[in-house]
């Protein structure tokens, strides 16, 4: 069996309660409210741009030159692809530059690119890579699943064809294929690293649409008066 097939087994349930969440059975349906997407959108764009960070600190470990151009090719397009996805969807519900500014990222978001940081910072190249894949694959299988039963006149339509289309299927299965090469030349203590990576990335993935979908704030202690 692949090492990424095993991967799959070990968070099938997770992946399957991802597929579940609210926030993307309303997406399929085009019944998501817009300030709930708007939300996303705004945390989304925050996330993008740690996570090219994270595919451009892996790239610089990779141990040959066309690892090395996947994954900066990769950062580059996670830019350009989700610039372009996100000017979309700020421009339709009017946020503008200085809004998305003055929006900081979220505790599930900041949380999620701290992760990502740490991991290809002080993480081992194999390990870096499977933080980095569930990003690419759970938005495959979503972008797939939700195409299949959602109509052209759905708001998210653009999304919806961004995670489904050709273009991110092939950078999806260079992740999968190099994963799986890693995985088949580690040794157990890494693959088991890289099994944890994997599922803790997974879980981030759940809890980014889970506070996306609950309009999750950071909690602040209640005021109080200093004594002197
Ligand atoms: C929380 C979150 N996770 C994954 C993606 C999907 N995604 C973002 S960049 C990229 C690589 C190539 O474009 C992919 C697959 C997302 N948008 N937001």
């Amino acid at each position: 069996m692949s090492f990424t097939r095993d991967l799959a087994r070990e968070t099938a349930s997770l992946r399957r309660q991802i597929h579940a969440m609210p926030f993307n059975r309303e997406l399929a349906e085009g019944q998501l409210d817009p300030a709930i997407f708007q939300g996303y959108i705004i945390q989304d764009a925050h996330y993008l741009e740690g996570f090219a960070r994270a595919l451009a600190l892996a790239a610089s470990k990779a141990p040959d030159a066309p690892s090395v151009a996947q994954l900066a090719g990769s950062a580059a397009g996670a830019i350009a692809v989700e610039r372009e996805l996100h000017n979309h969807y700020m421009g339709l519900f009017g946020v503008s530059a200085d809004d998305f500014a003055a929006i900081a990222p979220s505790a599930a978001c900041d949380h999620y690119v701290s992760f990502l940081l740490r991991s290809a910072t002080i993480g081992d190249f194999p390990e870096a890579v499977a933080a980095l894949l569930p990003c690419f694959w759970i938005y495959r299988d979503i972008g797939h699943e939700i195409a299949q039963h959602s109509g052209s006149e759905n708001p998210y339509a653009a999304w919806i064809a961004t995670y489904s289309g050709d273009a991110f299927d092939q950078s999806v299965a260079r992740m999968l294929d190099l994963t799986d090469r890693l995985g088949a030349a580690a040794d157990d203590a890494v693959r088991a690293r890289m099994h944890r990576a994997f599922a803790r990335s997974c879980w981030h993935e759940w809890r980014f649409w889970d506070s996306a979908y609950h309009r999750e704030t950071w909690r602040q202690p209640e005021p109080f008066e200093e004594r002197v």
